[in-house]
């Protein structure tokens, strides 16, 4: 594409690529001037042009200008890239219904049962924590939500491939940063909002404006997906601006589900729809997942698929990578591997772990939690897991460069009861849970899911991924302890 198409009154250079990382730039690229949290943008002009940029956006004032290169000035260099990258990739979110998701926890199990019952009708894309998936195509992914640049590429590759629909999970880091600006967004929906990454948004309310913006970015005539059960509803109604649709358990609304019982492998509820209503058997446990299911339902109903047609979908959903996966060797107690690693995430889990295990039986957890991220919910979660298991391992889980045992001491400032003990070794940890477990208890490994990556001190490494380990462990370690209570 010519700068000519994109800048009215720029000369007729020829743009090969975008890029907003100087150390990256190709030959024939627009440089973007990005203000971050660690450095300026503006500061490695010279770096990309001697990396072959042609093109500088910039919002800053810059000096020794060089001769064959443009440079446009823009009120906002982020807003101008979300455009650019748009239009360089030929609107792509223009040529797919587009759903976004936001909130604290559920995003990937929403839009992954979007896209899961989506796929039986018509071809949708997945952005997201676990991957990158759409037809045959499972890329890992960088973030939850791309950068504009990666995100309008993965869009573009999408729509031609085919996809008429792609379910995208929002961050609130994403939104924060504006980079999905440039997405034209059909449905966009909101799980819930509880405490977490307060070290980057500072305080709960900057977290509810960061994930609001999502809620300004959908088309004039879409729609918002609100959750009513959610202390933020009313709020975040007041923010929308598209028609809202809302969906819960506990009060009246346009999806709710109602008569929910829980089983350890499935959950039956009453699907309440305005004047219809449908017995539903799903293969989703846990009541957290009933909402999340709700979510999705709404999503692709508004977008005009009618509720009888997805029923018949409900009670065989797709596992969701390393979220609430039954580990199952045989052995005769559960295994739950599953991404809770929010305080919300983790008295959700626990509260399912209770009503499912015999009340003379044991909750026996591993876990522990992420170095150099939010430390203060760490005693927090340790109160939670505390107050539900009989014991508990701590181990290490992306410690980056703190200790992982002070990270345990953390944890451990929260707990009164539990016994505790620390192994460092997560395949360790969770080997010693499978061997300590009787008839009947339940193991919670919670805070990885489905990832197979340690991050630490000397960067991040391979692990064989929690769901492999407790396989494993069950297959060589567990030796039958039916006898013992
Ligand atoms: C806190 C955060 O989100 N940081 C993101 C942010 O980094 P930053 O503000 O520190 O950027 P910076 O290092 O100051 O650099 C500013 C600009 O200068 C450029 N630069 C920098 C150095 C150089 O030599 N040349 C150069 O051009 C950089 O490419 C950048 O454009 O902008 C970078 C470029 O887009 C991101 O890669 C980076 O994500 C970091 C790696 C990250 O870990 N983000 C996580 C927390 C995140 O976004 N997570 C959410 C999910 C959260 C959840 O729900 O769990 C996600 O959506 O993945
Ligand atoms: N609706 C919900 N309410 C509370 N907890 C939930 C909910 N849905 C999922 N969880 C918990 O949060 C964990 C992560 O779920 P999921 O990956 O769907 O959320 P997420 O918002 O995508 O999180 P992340 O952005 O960190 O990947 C699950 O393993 C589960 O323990």
């Amino acid at each position: 594409m010519y700068l000519s198409e994109i800048f009215e009154k720029a000369p007729h250079i020829k743009i090969t690529s975008l890029c907003s990382d100087s150390r990256a730039v190709k030959k024939g690229c627009m440089y973007f001037c990005l203000e971050g949290m660690n450095c300026d943008g503006h500061d490695f002009v010279e770096q990309a042009i001697a990396g072959g940029a042609v093109c500088i956006v910039h919002s800053k004032e810059l000096h020794d200008l060089q001769n064959g290169v443009a440079y446009i000035r823009v009120a906002s260099v982020v807003e101008t890239m979300n455009q650019v990258a748009d239009k360089f990739n030929g609107y792509p979110s223009r040529q797919m219904r587009m759903f976004g998701i936001t909130g604290t926890n559920g995003k990937s199990t929403t839009t992954t049962l979007i896209r899961d019952l989506l796929n039986h009708f018509s071809p949708c894309g997945y952005i997201g924590t676990i991957a990158i998936r759409y037809g045959e195509v499972d890329k890992e992914p960088i973030h939850t939500t791309p950068d504009c640049l990666i995100l309008q590429g993965v869009l573009k590759e999408m729509a031609d491939a085919g996809m008429k629909n792609v379910a995208l999970e929002v961050s609130s880091h994403g939104l924060e940063q504006g980079r999905v600006l440039g997405v034209d967004f059909d449905v966009v929906g909101f799980t819930n909002l509880t405490y977490e990454h307060l070290d980057y948004h500072g305080t709960i309310e900057n977290y509810f404006q960061a994930k609001a913006k999502l809620f300004h970015l959908v088309k004039a005539d879409g729609v918002c997906v609100l959750n009513v059960d959610d202390d933020h509803f009313e709020a975040l109604r007041e923010e929308c601006e598209a028609r809202v649709v809302t969906y819960g358990i506990t009060k009246p609304c346009d999806y709710r589900a109602d008569e929910i019982e829980l089983h350890p492998t499935s959950t039956t509820f009453t699907l309440v729809h305005h004047e219809e209503s449908y017995r539903v058997t799903t293969n989703l446990v846990a009541t957290y997942n009933i909402s999340n299911l709700l979510c999705a339902i709404a999503c692709i109903c508004e977008s005009g698929y009618a509720l009888k047609d997805l029923i018949p979908y409900l009670d065989t959903l797709a596992q969701v990578d390393g979220r609430m996966e039954r580990i199952d060797e045989g052995q005769p107690f559960l295994v739950i591997v599953d991404y809770a690693h929010t305080p919300d995430g983790f008295e959700k889990i626990y509260s399912y772990a209770k009503a499912v295990t015999p009340s003379d039986r044991k909750i026996i957890s591993v876990f522990g939690s992420a170095g150099k991220r939010d430390m203060k919910k760490r005693p927090v979660m340790g109160e939670i897991a505390d107050r539900y298991s009989s014991l508990i391992y701590l181990t290490e889980e992306d410690p980056r460069d703190e200790d992982p045992k002070e990270i345990a001491e953390d944890i451990k400032k929260g707990m009164r009861h539990a016994n505790c003990v620390f192994i460092a070794d997560r395949y360790d940890a969770i080997r010693t849970a499978v061997e300590t477990a009787n008839v009947s208890d339940t193991i919670l490994i919670l805070g990885k899911g489905d990832e197979t990556f340690m991050d630490r001190k000397n960067g991040t490494q391979f692990y064989m991924g929690d769901h492999k380990a407790a396989r494993h462990a069950l297959k060589h370690y567990y030796f039958g302890n039916e006898s013992e209570s």
